[in-house]
Protein backbone atom coordinates (compact mmCIF):
# COMPACT_ATOMS: atom_id res chain seq x y z
CA UNK A 1 0.00 0.00 0.00
CA UNK A 2 1.08 3.55 -0.70
CA UNK A 3 1.45 5.51 2.74
CA UNK A 4 -0.24 8.12 3.17
CA UNK A 5 1.38 9.39 6.66
CA UNK A 6 0.67 13.21 7.90
CA UNK A 7 4.76 14.68 8.42
CA UNK A 8 3.62 16.96 10.39
CA UNK A 9 2.36 14.73 12.54
CA UNK A 10 5.81 12.64 12.96
CA UNK A 11 8.14 12.51 15.97
CA UNK A 12 11.04 13.40 13.39
CA UNK A 13 8.66 16.78 12.58
CA UNK A 14 8.53 18.17 15.98
CA UNK A 15 12.48 17.66 16.41
CA UNK A 16 13.41 19.23 13.10
CA UNK A 17 11.31 22.21 14.53
CA UNK A 18 13.64 22.42 17.68
CA UNK A 19 16.44 21.68 15.33
CA UNK A 20 15.97 24.64 13.53
CA UNK A 21 16.02 27.28 16.04
CA UNK A 22 19.17 25.23 17.53
CA UNK A 23 21.29 25.41 13.81
CA UNK A 24 19.40 27.97 11.44
CA UNK A 25 21.57 31.02 12.28
CA UNK A 26 25.24 29.03 12.34
CA UNK A 27 27.24 29.60 10.01
CA UNK A 28 28.83 27.16 7.45
CA UNK A 29 32.05 27.80 7.05
CA UNK A 30 32.47 27.62 10.96
CA UNK A 31 30.82 24.22 10.59
CA UNK A 32 34.01 23.40 8.13
CA UNK A 33 36.18 24.99 10.39
CA UNK A 34 35.53 22.26 13.37
CA UNK A 35 35.06 19.25 11.28
CA UNK A 36 37.97 19.03 8.89
CA UNK A 37 36.50 16.19 7.46
CA UNK A 38 33.08 17.80 6.55
CA UNK A 39 33.25 17.43 2.79
CA UNK A 40 33.71 13.41 2.99
CA UNK A 41 30.75 13.05 5.22
CA UNK A 42 28.74 15.60 3.10
CA UNK A 43 29.21 14.43 -0.05
CA UNK A 44 28.38 11.23 -2.71
CA UNK A 45 30.84 10.11 -5.76
CA UNK A 46 28.62 8.11 -7.86
CA UNK A 47 30.15 6.54 -11.27
CA UNK A 48 30.74 10.35 -12.83
CA UNK A 49 28.84 12.46 -10.58
CA UNK A 50 29.98 14.25 -7.32
CA UNK A 51 27.07 15.30 -5.30
CA UNK A 52 28.57 17.86 -2.71
CA UNK A 53 25.72 18.98 -0.08
CA UNK A 54 28.42 20.12 2.61
CA UNK A 55 27.84 24.12 1.70
CA UNK A 56 24.51 23.83 3.33
CA UNK A 57 23.11 24.26 6.90
CA UNK A 58 23.21 21.02 7.96
CA UNK A 59 24.78 18.87 11.05
CA UNK A 60 25.20 14.91 11.19
CA UNK A 61 21.99 15.51 13.39
CA UNK A 62 20.09 17.41 10.50
CA UNK A 63 20.98 14.72 8.49
CA UNK A 64 19.64 11.84 10.84
CA UNK A 65 16.39 13.59 11.73
CA UNK A 66 15.51 14.38 7.78
CA UNK A 67 16.44 10.56 7.27
CA UNK A 68 14.42 9.37 10.03
CA UNK A 69 11.54 11.28 8.72
CA UNK A 70 11.87 9.64 5.26
CA UNK A 71 11.29 6.41 7.65
CA UNK A 72 8.25 7.84 9.50
CA UNK A 73 6.72 8.64 6.01
CA UNK A 74 7.59 5.13 4.79
CA UNK A 75 9.63 6.59 1.85
CA UNK A 76 11.00 2.78 1.10
CA UNK A 77 7.50 1.23 0.98
CA UNK A 78 6.52 4.33 -1.55
CA UNK A 79 10.13 3.76 -3.90
CA UNK A 80 8.85 -0.02 -3.81
CA UNK A 81 5.20 0.46 -4.91
CA UNK A 82 6.05 2.42 -7.35
CA UNK A 83 8.97 0.39 -9.16
CA UNK A 84 6.74 -2.63 -8.71
CA UNK A 85 3.35 -0.96 -10.62
CA UNK A 86 1.43 -0.41 -8.18
CA UNK A 87 -1.68 2.08 -9.03
CA UNK A 88 0.43 4.84 -6.69
CA UNK A 89 -1.53 7.81 -8.90
CA UNK A 90 -5.12 6.92 -7.07
CA UNK A 91 -7.04 10.08 -8.71
CA UNK A 92 -6.32 8.46 -11.94
CA UNK A 93 -6.54 4.76 -10.90
CA UNK A 94 -2.57 4.37 -12.96
CA UNK A 95 0.51 2.59 -12.16
CA UNK A 96 3.64 5.36 -12.45
CA UNK A 97 6.27 3.35 -14.40
CA UNK A 98 8.29 5.85 -16.26
CA UNK A 99 11.31 3.34 -14.55
CA UNK A 100 10.19 0.58 -16.40
CA UNK A 101 10.61 2.33 -19.67
CA UNK A 102 14.16 2.06 -18.93
CA UNK A 103 15.05 -0.82 -17.51
CA UNK A 104 16.45 -3.88 -19.36
CA UNK A 105 15.18 -6.13 -16.84
CA UNK A 106 13.33 -9.40 -18.38
CA UNK A 107 11.61 -10.38 -14.97
CA UNK A 108 7.84 -9.62 -15.65
CA UNK A 109 6.38 -6.69 -14.84
CA UNK A 110 2.35 -6.68 -14.38
CA UNK A 111 -0.15 -3.89 -15.18
CA UNK A 112 -4.19 -4.85 -14.73
CA UNK A 113 -2.47 -8.74 -15.28
CA UNK A 114 -0.57 -7.93 -18.58
CA UNK A 115 3.22 -7.92 -18.43
CA UNK A 116 4.28 -4.44 -19.67
CA UNK A 117 8.08 -5.54 -20.25
CA UNK A 118 7.27 -6.93 -24.41
CA UNK A 119 5.18 -3.99 -24.84
CA UNK A 120 7.78 -1.76 -24.09
CA UNK A 121 10.61 -4.00 -26.28
CA UNK A 122 8.26 -4.13 -28.82
CA UNK A 123 7.78 0.17 -29.36
CA UNK A 124 11.44 0.45 -28.54
CA UNK A 125 12.19 -1.81 -31.75
CA UNK A 126 10.08 -0.15 -33.81
CA UNK A 127 11.53 3.18 -32.66
CA UNK A 128 14.65 1.49 -33.60
CA UNK A 129 13.69 0.45 -37.30
CA UNK A 130 12.44 3.57 -37.94
CA UNK A 131 15.38 5.99 -36.80
CA UNK A 132 18.28 3.45 -38.84
CA UNK A 133 15.77 4.31 -41.64
CA UNK A 134 15.72 8.01 -41.39
CA UNK A 135 19.34 8.07 -40.54
CA UNK A 136 20.11 5.84 -43.81
CA UNK A 137 18.38 8.00 -46.01
CA UNK A 138 16.23 5.21 -46.28
CA UNK A 139 12.85 7.39 -45.67
CA UNK A 140 11.96 9.29 -48.58
CA UNK A 141 9.11 12.19 -48.43
CA UNK A 142 6.70 12.23 -51.44
CA UNK A 143 8.44 13.07 -54.09
CA UNK A 144 11.89 10.92 -53.53
CA UNK A 145 13.39 13.31 -51.64
CA UNK A 146 15.27 12.25 -48.54
CA UNK A 147 13.61 13.30 -45.21
CA UNK A 148 16.28 15.17 -42.95
CA UNK A 149 13.95 17.72 -41.10
CA UNK A 150 12.21 16.57 -38.00
CA UNK A 151 9.37 18.58 -36.38
CA UNK A 152 8.15 17.62 -33.08
CA UNK A 153 4.54 19.05 -32.39
CA UNK A 154 3.92 19.08 -28.73
CA UNK A 155 3.60 20.49 -25.69
CA UNK A 156 4.05 19.91 -21.67
CA UNK A 157 5.41 16.48 -21.36
CA UNK A 158 5.41 16.25 -25.01
CA UNK A 159 7.84 18.89 -25.96
CA UNK A 160 9.62 20.29 -22.87
CA UNK A 161 11.38 16.50 -22.25
CA UNK A 162 12.42 16.09 -26.08
CA UNK A 163 13.85 19.31 -26.29
CA UNK A 164 15.63 19.35 -23.28
CA UNK A 165 17.08 16.36 -23.86
CA UNK A 166 18.30 17.03 -27.89
CA UNK A 167 19.38 20.40 -26.70
CA UNK A 168 21.45 19.40 -24.21
CA UNK A 169 23.25 16.12 -26.50
CA UNK A 170 23.67 18.73 -29.49
CA UNK A 171 27.16 17.70 -29.63
CA UNK A 172 25.83 13.92 -30.62
CA UNK A 173 23.18 15.09 -33.42
CA UNK A 174 22.89 13.92 -36.64
CA UNK A 175 24.67 15.56 -39.23
CA UNK A 176 21.97 15.01 -41.55
CA UNK A 177 19.14 15.69 -39.55
CA UNK A 178 17.59 19.20 -38.50
CA UNK A 179 15.27 19.31 -35.14
CA UNK A 180 12.98 22.09 -34.52
CA UNK A 181 10.41 21.97 -31.63
CA UNK A 182 6.64 23.51 -32.28
CA UNK A 183 4.52 24.51 -29.12
CA UNK A 184 2.79 27.56 -28.46
CA UNK A 185 -0.24 27.34 -30.10
CA UNK A 186 0.76 31.07 -30.77
CA UNK A 187 0.71 31.01 -35.02
CA UNK A 188 4.08 32.54 -34.95
CA UNK A 189 5.74 29.87 -33.52
CA UNK A 190 4.59 27.22 -36.41
CA UNK A 191 5.41 29.32 -38.96
CA UNK A 192 8.96 30.47 -37.57
CA UNK A 193 9.33 26.81 -38.27
CA UNK A 194 7.65 26.33 -41.34
CA UNK A 195 9.52 28.79 -43.18
CA UNK A 196 12.84 27.10 -42.11
CA UNK A 197 11.72 23.74 -43.84
CA UNK A 198 10.52 21.89 -47.22
CA UNK A 199 7.64 20.06 -46.86
CA UNK A 200 9.13 17.17 -49.36
CA UNK A 201 12.06 16.89 -46.76
CA UNK A 202 10.08 17.06 -43.65
CA UNK A 203 8.98 14.85 -40.97
CA UNK A 204 5.76 16.10 -38.63
CA UNK A 205 5.98 14.12 -35.43
CA UNK A 206 2.77 14.68 -33.61
CA UNK A 207 3.63 14.33 -30.02
CA UNK A 208 0.58 14.26 -27.76
CA UNK A 209 -0.08 11.54 -24.57
CA UNK A 210 -4.43 12.21 -25.31
CA UNK A 211 -4.26 13.64 -28.93
CA UNK A 212 -6.62 15.97 -27.92
CA UNK A 213 -4.55 18.79 -26.19
CA UNK A 214 -5.88 22.14 -28.21
CA UNK A 215 -2.53 23.78 -28.88
CA UNK A 216 -0.66 20.22 -30.41
CA UNK A 217 -4.11 19.47 -32.61
CA UNK A 218 -4.48 22.89 -33.57
CA UNK A 219 -0.74 23.15 -34.88
CA UNK A 220 -0.85 19.36 -36.25
CA UNK A 221 -3.75 20.16 -38.04
CA UNK A 222 -2.01 23.62 -39.70
CA UNK A 223 1.10 22.04 -40.32
CA UNK A 224 -1.06 19.14 -41.85
CA UNK A 225 -2.58 21.71 -44.45
CA UNK A 226 0.67 23.83 -45.24
CA UNK A 227 1.86 20.22 -45.99
CA UNK A 228 -0.87 19.48 -48.01
CA UNK A 229 -1.04 23.10 -49.90
CA UNK A 230 2.15 21.78 -51.13
CA UNK A 231 2.20 18.30 -51.78
CA UNK A 232 -1.39 18.29 -52.97
CA UNK A 233 -1.66 14.41 -52.53
CA UNK A 234 -3.64 13.34 -49.33
CA UNK A 235 -1.62 9.66 -50.21
CA UNK A 236 1.60 11.58 -48.93
CA UNK A 237 0.83 12.11 -45.40
CA UNK A 238 1.58 8.72 -44.75
CA UNK A 239 5.07 9.73 -45.50
CA UNK A 240 5.22 12.56 -43.70
CA UNK A 241 3.44 12.47 -40.21
CA UNK A 242 3.92 9.48 -37.39
CA UNK A 243 2.42 10.32 -34.14
CA UNK A 244 3.23 9.39 -30.45
CA UNK A 245 0.25 8.88 -28.56
CA UNK A 246 -1.62 6.37 -26.04
CA UNK A 247 -5.10 6.92 -28.13
CA UNK A 248 -5.01 5.50 -31.20
CA UNK A 249 -8.90 6.65 -32.09
CA UNK A 250 -7.63 9.65 -32.50
CA UNK A 251 -4.61 9.63 -34.15
CA UNK A 252 -6.30 7.76 -36.81
CA UNK A 253 -9.20 10.35 -37.21
CA UNK A 254 -6.75 12.86 -37.52
CA UNK A 255 -5.09 10.75 -40.52
CA UNK A 256 -2.36 8.93 -39.60
CA UNK A 257 -2.42 5.78 -40.20
CA UNK A 258 -2.05 3.60 -37.26
CA UNK A 259 1.26 1.64 -38.59
CA UNK A 260 2.93 5.05 -38.10
CA UNK A 261 1.55 5.75 -34.45
CA UNK A 262 4.34 5.09 -31.88
CA UNK A 263 2.55 3.77 -28.95
CA UNK A 264 3.09 4.23 -24.81
CA UNK A 265 0.19 3.72 -22.07
CA UNK A 266 -1.30 5.89 -19.63
CA UNK A 267 1.28 3.99 -16.72
CA UNK A 268 3.31 6.65 -18.07
CA UNK A 269 2.85 10.89 -17.07
CA UNK A 270 3.26 13.09 -19.59
CA UNK A 271 6.21 14.70 -17.75
CA UNK A 272 8.03 11.52 -17.50
CA UNK A 273 7.37 10.51 -20.58
CA UNK A 274 10.86 11.39 -22.55
CA UNK A 275 11.78 7.50 -22.19
CA UNK A 276 8.71 6.62 -23.86
CA UNK A 277 7.84 6.66 -27.77
CA UNK A 278 7.95 10.50 -26.91
CA UNK A 279 11.08 10.21 -27.28
CA UNK A 280 11.28 9.78 -30.99
CA UNK A 281 12.22 13.46 -31.95
CA UNK A 282 15.66 12.16 -29.36
CA UNK A 283 16.30 9.29 -31.14
CA UNK A 284 15.87 11.25 -34.71
CA UNK A 285 18.55 13.92 -33.57
CA UNK A 286 21.11 11.55 -32.05
CA UNK A 287 20.52 8.42 -32.72
CA UNK A 288 18.61 5.10 -31.67
CA UNK A 289 22.16 4.09 -29.87
CA UNK A 290 22.71 7.55 -28.23
CA UNK A 291 18.80 6.98 -26.90
CA UNK A 292 19.31 3.48 -25.70
CA UNK A 293 22.57 5.26 -23.82
CA UNK A 294 20.60 7.96 -22.26
CA UNK A 295 17.99 5.30 -20.93
CA UNK A 296 20.48 3.36 -20.12
CA UNK A 297 21.73 6.02 -17.62
CA UNK A 298 18.65 7.04 -16.18
CA UNK A 299 18.09 3.18 -15.36
CA UNK A 300 21.37 2.93 -13.46
CA UNK A 301 20.13 6.38 -11.21
CA UNK A 302 16.78 3.71 -10.73
CA UNK A 303 18.99 1.18 -9.38
CA UNK A 304 20.29 3.35 -7.39
CA UNK A 305 18.07 5.30 -5.75
CA UNK A 306 16.11 2.14 -5.04
CA UNK A 307 18.52 -0.12 -3.20
CA UNK A 308 21.02 2.36 -1.95
CA UNK A 309 20.58 3.30 1.71
CA UNK A 310 18.99 6.33 2.06
CA UNK A 311 22.37 8.12 4.07
CA UNK A 312 24.11 7.48 0.63
CA UNK A 313 21.56 8.17 -2.14
CA UNK A 314 21.83 10.79 -4.32
CA UNK A 315 17.62 11.53 -5.14
CA UNK A 316 16.55 11.17 -0.79
CA UNK A 317 19.21 13.62 -0.07
CA UNK A 318 18.45 16.17 -2.38
CA UNK A 319 14.57 15.53 -1.62
CA UNK A 320 15.27 15.99 2.17
CA UNK A 321 17.62 18.77 1.86
CA UNK A 322 14.82 21.16 0.02
CA UNK A 323 12.36 19.54 2.79
CA UNK A 324 14.71 20.97 5.24
CA UNK A 325 14.56 24.29 3.31
CA UNK A 326 11.05 24.78 2.06
CA UNK A 327 9.19 23.58 5.55
CA UNK A 328 11.75 24.85 8.01
CA UNK A 329 13.32 27.64 6.88
CA UNK A 330 10.54 29.08 4.83
CA UNK A 331 12.50 29.24 2.03
CA UNK A 332 9.56 29.43 -1.08
CA UNK A 333 12.04 28.74 -3.94
CA UNK A 334 14.50 26.46 -5.80
CA UNK A 335 17.38 27.89 -7.81
CA UNK A 336 18.68 25.12 -10.54
CA UNK A 337 21.56 27.02 -12.09
CA UNK A 338 23.51 24.73 -14.79
CA UNK A 339 27.03 25.87 -15.57
CA UNK A 340 26.88 24.32 -19.18
CA UNK A 341 25.20 26.20 -22.28
CA UNK A 342 23.62 22.46 -23.68
CA UNK A 343 21.62 22.53 -20.23
CA UNK A 344 20.16 25.77 -20.88
CA UNK A 345 16.64 24.20 -21.12
CA UNK A 346 17.06 22.10 -17.82
CA UNK A 347 15.32 24.57 -15.32
CA UNK A 348 11.84 24.76 -17.82
CA UNK A 349 12.01 21.40 -17.83
CA UNK A 350 12.22 20.52 -14.24
CA UNK A 351 9.63 23.58 -13.83
CA UNK A 352 6.70 21.09 -15.37
CA UNK A 353 8.59 18.07 -13.75
CA UNK A 354 8.41 19.56 -10.24
CA UNK A 355 5.81 22.13 -9.70
CA UNK A 356 3.18 19.97 -12.15
CA UNK A 357 3.88 17.27 -9.51
CA UNK A 358 4.55 18.37 -6.17
CA UNK A 359 2.22 21.91 -6.70
CA UNK A 360 -0.28 20.24 -4.87
CA UNK A 361 -2.75 21.54 -1.75
CA UNK A 362 -4.97 18.56 -0.85
CA UNK A 363 -3.08 15.91 0.62
CA UNK A 364 -3.56 12.15 -0.05
CA UNK A 365 -6.08 11.77 2.44
CA UNK A 366 -7.99 13.87 0.25
CA UNK A 367 -7.43 16.92 3.53
CA UNK A 368 -6.27 20.20 2.75
CA UNK A 369 -2.42 20.40 3.72
CA UNK A 370 -1.36 22.72 6.67
CA UNK A 371 2.40 22.66 5.58
CA UNK A 372 4.50 24.18 2.37
CA UNK A 373 4.09 21.65 -0.39
CA UNK A 374 6.42 22.23 -3.84
CA UNK A 375 8.46 24.81 -3.91
CA UNK A 376 9.01 27.46 -7.46
CA UNK A 377 11.34 26.19 -9.24
CA UNK A 378 13.80 28.69 -11.68
CA UNK A 379 17.27 28.86 -12.89
CA UNK A 380 19.00 30.00 -15.78
CA UNK A 381 23.04 28.72 -17.28
CA UNK A 382 25.50 30.41 -15.26
CA UNK A 383 27.13 32.58 -16.17
CA UNK A 384 23.93 34.47 -17.87
CA UNK A 385 22.62 34.43 -14.59
CA UNK A 386 25.03 35.84 -12.70
CA UNK A 387 24.84 39.06 -14.66
CA UNK A 388 21.20 39.54 -13.84
CA UNK A 389 19.63 37.46 -10.71
CA UNK A 390 22.34 36.40 -8.89
CA UNK A 391 22.77 39.90 -6.63
CA UNK A 392 19.51 38.82 -5.66
CA UNK A 393 20.33 35.54 -4.26
CA UNK A 394 23.49 37.18 -2.71
CA UNK A 395 22.06 40.55 -0.93
CA UNK A 396 18.51 40.05 -1.11
CA UNK A 397 16.17 39.51 1.61
CA UNK A 398 15.32 35.82 0.09
CA UNK A 399 16.80 32.24 1.27
CA UNK A 400 17.06 30.40 -2.00
CA UNK A 401 18.51 27.09 -1.59
CA UNK A 402 20.49 26.15 -5.42
CA UNK A 403 21.52 23.24 -7.38
CA UNK A 404 25.03 24.50 -9.21
CA UNK A 405 25.21 21.75 -12.01
CA UNK A 406 28.62 21.72 -14.10
CA UNK A 407 30.18 19.19 -16.70
CA UNK A 408 34.03 18.62 -15.91
CA UNK A 409 34.38 18.55 -19.48
CA UNK A 410 33.59 20.76 -22.27
CA UNK A 411 31.75 19.58 -25.16
CA UNK A 412 33.89 22.11 -27.17
CA UNK A 413 37.37 22.86 -25.95
CA UNK A 414 38.27 26.57 -26.52
CA UNK A 415 41.13 28.41 -25.31
CA UNK A 416 40.20 28.57 -21.45
CA UNK A 417 36.89 29.22 -22.08
CA UNK A 418 36.26 25.97 -19.71
CA UNK A 419 38.31 27.00 -16.73
CA UNK A 420 36.92 30.66 -16.56
CA UNK A 421 33.44 28.98 -16.53
CA UNK A 422 33.96 26.13 -13.60
CA UNK A 423 36.08 29.19 -12.11
CA UNK A 424 32.79 30.97 -11.77
CA UNK A 425 31.13 28.26 -10.43
CA UNK A 426 33.65 27.11 -8.12
CA UNK A 427 33.38 30.29 -6.88
CA UNK A 428 30.06 31.44 -6.56
CA UNK A 429 29.38 28.63 -4.23
CA UNK A 430 31.77 29.89 -2.10
CA UNK A 431 31.00 33.09 -2.12
CA UNK A 432 27.66 32.55 -1.31
CA UNK A 433 28.21 30.19 1.95
CA UNK A 434 31.53 32.53 3.11
CA UNK A 435 29.66 36.38 2.19
CA UNK A 436 31.67 39.32 2.98
CA UNK A 437 32.01 40.75 6.86
CA UNK A 438 32.37 43.68 8.02
CA UNK A 439 36.10 43.69 8.20
CA UNK A 440 37.31 42.63 4.80
CA UNK A 441 35.25 45.37 3.23
CA UNK A 442 36.64 48.08 5.37
CA UNK A 443 40.06 46.48 4.79
CA UNK A 444 39.35 46.27 1.01
CA UNK A 445 38.62 50.20 0.68
CA UNK A 446 41.16 51.35 2.84
CA UNK A 447 43.50 50.01 0.60
CA UNK A 448 41.89 51.99 -2.57
CA UNK A 449 42.55 54.99 -0.17
CA UNK A 450 39.63 55.74 0.36
CA UNK A 451 38.08 58.50 3.15
CA UNK A 452 36.83 56.87 6.52
CA UNK A 453 33.70 59.24 5.99
CA UNK A 454 33.24 57.22 2.57
CA UNK A 455 34.20 54.20 4.20
CA UNK A 456 31.08 54.55 6.83
CA UNK A 457 28.79 55.65 4.27
CA UNK A 458 29.30 52.85 1.82
CA UNK A 459 30.25 49.66 3.99
CA UNK A 460 26.58 48.56 4.74
CA UNK A 461 25.98 48.28 1.03
CA UNK A 462 29.45 46.18 0.32
CA UNK A 463 28.37 43.80 2.70
CA UNK A 464 27.43 40.13 2.22
CA UNK A 465 25.80 37.67 4.60
CA UNK A 466 26.47 34.89 2.90
CA UNK A 467 25.42 31.61 4.71
CA UNK A 468 23.10 31.25 1.26
CA UNK A 469 22.95 27.36 1.12
CA UNK A 470 23.66 25.67 -2.53
CA UNK A 471 24.19 22.09 -3.58
CA UNK A 472 27.32 21.06 -6.44
CA UNK A 473 26.87 18.29 -9.19
CA UNK A 474 29.74 17.95 -11.11
CA UNK A 475 29.25 15.52 -13.75
CA UNK A 476 32.62 14.30 -15.52
CA UNK A 477 30.84 15.38 -19.17
CA UNK A 478 27.19 15.43 -20.30
CA UNK A 479 26.45 12.56 -22.31
CA UNK A 480 23.49 10.39 -23.56
CA UNK A 481 24.81 8.38 -20.33
CA UNK A 482 25.16 11.24 -17.44
CA UNK A 483 22.31 13.23 -18.85
CA UNK A 484 19.78 10.00 -18.29
CA UNK A 485 20.99 9.53 -14.91
CA UNK A 486 21.00 13.57 -13.91
CA UNK A 487 17.16 13.54 -15.00
CA UNK A 488 16.15 10.42 -13.38
CA UNK A 489 17.89 11.57 -10.19
CA UNK A 490 15.85 15.00 -10.06
CA UNK A 491 12.67 12.81 -11.04
CA UNK A 492 13.30 10.49 -8.09
CA UNK A 493 13.93 13.67 -6.39
CA UNK A 494 10.64 14.77 -6.82
CA UNK A 495 8.88 11.43 -5.84
CA UNK A 496 10.49 11.60 -2.38
CA UNK A 497 9.70 14.84 -2.03
CA UNK A 498 5.89 14.00 -3.04
CA UNK A 499 6.06 11.05 -0.56
CA UNK A 500 6.81 13.31 2.37
CA UNK A 501 4.77 16.12 1.75
CA UNK A 502 2.11 13.63 1.58
CA UNK A 503 0.70 14.39 -1.98
CA UNK A 504 -0.03 13.05 -5.06
CA UNK A 505 2.45 13.92 -7.65
CA UNK A 506 1.43 11.89 -10.64
CA UNK A 507 -1.68 13.87 -11.41
CA UNK A 508 -2.55 17.78 -12.27
CA UNK A 509 -5.88 18.58 -11.71
CA UNK A 510 -4.70 22.09 -11.32
CA UNK A 511 -4.26 22.46 -15.14
CA UNK A 512 -7.90 21.34 -16.12
CA UNK A 513 -9.63 25.28 -14.91
CA UNK A 514 -8.27 27.17 -17.38
CA UNK A 515 -8.32 24.99 -20.09
CA UNK A 516 -11.97 24.80 -19.46
CA UNK A 517 -12.46 28.60 -19.25
CA UNK A 518 -10.58 28.90 -22.39
CA UNK A 519 -12.70 26.82 -23.96
CA UNK A 520 -15.61 28.77 -22.95
CA UNK A 521 -13.99 31.53 -23.90
CA UNK A 522 -13.65 30.79 -27.94
CA UNK A 523 -16.49 30.95 -28.74
CA UNK A 524 -17.30 34.68 -27.37
CA UNK A 525 -14.38 35.87 -29.33
CA UNK A 526 -16.26 35.34 -32.63
CA UNK A 527 -18.38 37.95 -33.97
CA UNK A 528 -18.58 41.47 -32.50
CA UNK A 529 -21.62 41.30 -29.66
CA UNK A 530 -20.22 42.42 -26.66
CA UNK A 531 -19.12 39.92 -24.15
CA UNK A 532 -21.09 40.42 -20.55
CA UNK A 533 -21.32 36.69 -19.44
CA UNK A 534 -17.59 37.14 -16.76
CA UNK A 535 -16.11 39.56 -14.08
CA UNK A 536 -15.72 42.98 -15.06
CA UNK A 537 -12.65 42.52 -15.68
CA UNK A 538 -12.10 39.57 -17.80
CA UNK A 539 -15.50 41.22 -19.93
CA UNK A 540 -13.36 44.82 -20.73
CA UNK A 541 -10.39 42.77 -21.93
CA UNK A 542 -12.30 40.85 -24.13
CA UNK A 543 -14.33 43.57 -25.13
CA UNK A 544 -11.31 46.34 -25.88
CA UNK A 545 -9.61 42.81 -27.79
CA UNK A 546 -12.67 42.99 -29.98
CA UNK A 547 -11.91 46.33 -30.74
CA UNK A 548 -8.36 46.51 -31.29
CA UNK A 549 -8.42 43.14 -32.91
CA UNK A 550 -8.14 44.71 -36.73
O1 LIG B 1 0.78 14.95 -24.33
P1 LIG B 1 -0.49 15.67 -24.18
O2 LIG B 1 -1.65 14.77 -23.89
O3 LIG B 1 -0.75 16.53 -25.39
O4 LIG B 1 -0.38 16.62 -22.94
C1 LIG B 1 0.51 17.69 -22.89
C2 LIG B 1 0.52 18.35 -21.53
O5 LIG B 1 -0.74 18.94 -21.32
C3 LIG B 1 -1.42 18.94 -20.09
O6 LIG B 1 -1.96 20.20 -19.90
C4 LIG B 1 -0.66 18.49 -18.86
O7 LIG B 1 -0.67 19.49 -17.88
C5 LIG B 1 0.76 18.09 -19.10
O8 LIG B 1 1.14 17.22 -18.07
C6 LIG B 1 0.93 17.41 -20.43
O9 LIG B 1 2.27 17.03 -20.57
Amino acid sequence: MFPKVNPAETKSWDALENHYEDISKDPIIEMFEKDPDRFNKFSIQWKDFLLDYSKNIFSDKTKSLLIKLADECQLKDAIEAMFSGEKINETEDRAVLHTALRSNSKEPLKVDGEDVRPLIAKELEKMKAFTEKLHSGELKGFDGKVIKNIVNIGIGGSDLGPYMVCEALKPYQKENINSYFVSNVDGSHLHQVLQKVDAAETLFIIASKTFTTQETMTNANSAKDWFLNLAKDETAIAKHFIALSTNKKSVEAFGIDSANMFEFWDWVGGRYSLWSSIGMSIACAIGYDNFRDLLDGAEAMDIHFRETEFEKNLPVILAMLGVWYNNFFGAESHAILPYDQYLHRFASYLQQGDMESNGKFIDRNGEPIAIQTGPIIWGEPGTNGQHAFYQLIHQGTKLIPSDFIASAQSQNPMSDHHEKLLANFFAQTEALMKGKMEETVIDELLKTGMEEEDIDFLLPFKIFEGNQPTNSILVKKITPFNLGALIAMYEHKIFVQGVIWNVFSFDQWGVELGKQLAGQILPELQGDDKVTSHDGSTNSLINQWKEWRK
